[in-house]
């Protein structure tokens, strides 16, 4: 360390949060390492609010080891939940993060319900190395930049864009376990509750680590879109000067709410949600993990039948997996605590005698998992709607149909399977706001406003309080007078522009513009009446001359 510098400059105990000369720092820490508890605080007992545990065998892992009581130390262990020094539930450090603990194995000796017990499937599923990570290869595959960074641990700045559950949080976690090798920090922010204090602390915290013990910080920010531009401001000098390298998760476009100065300090990772194929590889590692025994087509067991001592042996149809890996629109959470629910479930209707049907197979005992049960273990909302495919087009259309209709209580329903399904409010919007136009028309013009007005409500509120404004636009509309008039007389205006045969007629000379001189000379603009100056109606054409006479407005397709 720089002496000299640091002469200059107190650092901060990270212990008590005392401000000491540098050349002070090391006698002190020691004091407040000694056991038992020294009261080292300066009236802001555990005010550090990140926490981290320290590497194996370094200097201070040795005097926790030596101090189990000691007094705390919030940046070398964990701590404990609502006691002194209870972290801010949007921060959490660590260096044995969950994610950066050993890969989930089947517990030995669990029985199935055991190992469902306690933290949902999905967190005890998370990868922690980039080999169990699956999908996402555009950006993690082996000749790509990010994993070439990556196996070099010059980890940059990275704003990781993509939708739920497919990966953003866990690719963190595995650059975070790859890191602390290299004696790297890892702290985590939840952009939905830390405050601007919190993002200061962990920036403190950073600027003392750097300067005590040489070592990094990676801040991971989960949401960080719904920081405000204060709170990402807070992060930018940080970031810039490499205090702090930062990794931010955004299911929305950084485009939009990602500061400009931030977002040019940072790589953007653009990951996809999960394909069927890696959903169903992560699906396949869970049933394993679990022993649970994959049915195929024919009824055979991917595990002997006999070779197991479980008294209730639990079976999966290979289909039911694939049906989810569908199903869960490449959301892995989705897909994971769907399987989860499904198994628990038919854990609890207990053991039964099946005989796999379409085969000759000898009837099985135990439980067995079918596509149905799948279903059923998904959220409801994921049975009824599939965002992505044919349901999507569905319900939108019956959703039209339903207000064209003038029919506001079927309106209603469609709306809402699409809402509780997961749609986007949105893409119900616009639709709605084409609506309005489309077929209700002329007959109402404060249509369009309202569902303008709806569109916009929407995206400042999100969901789920937006459902109440679309659920408003959609029996305005639905009960609002309808006319295609404008909708079918703009249609037949193109059909006309499609079967013109030859050139476009030219616009005709009294119509156009003479803002020069030369155009005057030329003709433009004259004969043109002025229709202000009259008093009555005015006669004048305004259509080309060959199609004079005709009228949108009444001619049929
Ligand atoms: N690429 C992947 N390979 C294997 N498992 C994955 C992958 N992506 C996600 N998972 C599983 O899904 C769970 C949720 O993923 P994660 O928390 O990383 O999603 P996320 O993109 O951060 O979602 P959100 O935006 O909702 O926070 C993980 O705990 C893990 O079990």
């Amino acid at each position: 360390m720089d002496e000299a510098a640091g002469a200059e400059e107190p650092v901060r105990c990270p212990v008590c949060s005392q401000e000491l000369p540098p050349s002070r720092i090391n006698a002190h820490l020691d004091r407040c390492l000694q056991p038992p508890a020294v009261p080292c605080h300066n009236g802001a007992p555990g005010s550090p609010t990140a926490t981290a545990v320290p590497e194996e065998g370094s200097h201070s892992a040795k005097k926790r080891r030596l101090s189990p009581n000691a007094a705390p130390f919030p940046l070398f262990h964990k701590q404990r939940p609502g006691g002194e020094g209870a972290s801010c539930p949007a921060l959490s450090a660590s260096s044995p993060s969950p994610a950066a603990g050993p890969t989930p194995q089947p517990e030995a000796g669990k029985s199935i319900p055991e190992k469902l017990e306690g933290k949902p499937l999905a967190d005890k599923m998370r990868p922690t190395t980039l080999e169990e990570y699956m999908g996402q290869s555009k950006v993690l595959g082996t000749d790509t930049l990010l994993r070439s960074l990556l196996e070099s641990n010059e980890v940059p700045s990275i704003i990781l864009w993509g939708p739920p559950g497919c990966g953003k949080t866990t690719l963190a976690h595995i650059i975070a376990k790859n890191s602390k090798k290299h004696n790297t920090r890892f702290v985590s922010l939840s952009a939905t509750s830390a405050s601007t204090n919190d993002v200061r602390e962990v920036i403190k915290q950073a600027q003392n680590e750097q300067k005590l013990f040489k070592r990094k910080t990676i801040l991971f920010v989960d949401e960080i879109h719904r920081f405000n531009k204060t709170q990402q401001d807070t992060f930018l000098p940080h970031v810039e000067c490499g205090t702090v390298t930062l990794i931010g998760a955004t299911t929305e476009n950084p485009s939009f709410q990602v500061n400009t100065a931030l977002l040019s300090r940072c790589r953007v990772i653009v990951l996809e949600k999960l394909s069927v194929e890696a959903m169903e590889a992560i699906l396949m590692r869970a049933v394993h993990s679990l022993g649970i025994r994959v049915l195929d087509r024919d009824g055979h067991s991917d595990a002997e039948d006999g070779n197991s001592s479980a008294e209730m042996p639990v079976y999966i149809e290979e289909k039911a997996l694939s049906t989810l890996a569908h199903l869960c629109d490449g959301d892995a959470r989705t897909g994971l605590n769907g399987l989860q629910l499904a198994v628990q479930a038919r854990l609890a209707a207990g053991k039964q005698s099946f005989s796999y049907p379409g085969t000759k197979k000898s009837p099985k005992s135990g439980v067995i998992i079918m596509e149905d049960h799948v279903k059923e273990g998904l959220q409801r909302s994921h049975i009824l709607y599939d965002r992505a495919g044919e349901e999507h087009y569905n319900c939108i259309s019956a959703l039209h149909k339903s207000m064209r209709g003038s029919d506001a209580n079927a309106s209603l329903y469609w709306l809402a399977r699409m809402l509780e399904g997961g749609e986007d409010p949105l893409y119900v919007a616009r639709r709605l706001v084409r609506f309005a136009s489309e077929d209700v028309g002329l007959a109402d013009p404060s249509a369009l406003t309202q569902s303008v007005a709806a569109f916009q409500g929407c995206h400042l509120i999100g969901m789920p309080e937006c459902e109440v404004l679309l659920a408003q636009c959609v029996t305005y509309l639905a009960r609002a007078p309808k006319s295609i008039e404008v909708y079918s007389a703009y249609n037949n205006v193109k059909a006309c522009l499609k079967n013109h045969k030859g050139p476009l007629p030219p616009v005709p000379l009294h119509l156009r513009n003479a803002p020069t001189k030369l155009m005057k000379g030329l003709g433009y603009g004259q004969g043109y009446k002025y229709n202000p100056m009259f008093k009555g109606p005015v006669e004048q054409d305004y259509l080309p001359e060959e199609l004079r006479g005709l009228n949108f407005f009444k001619k049929t397709h």
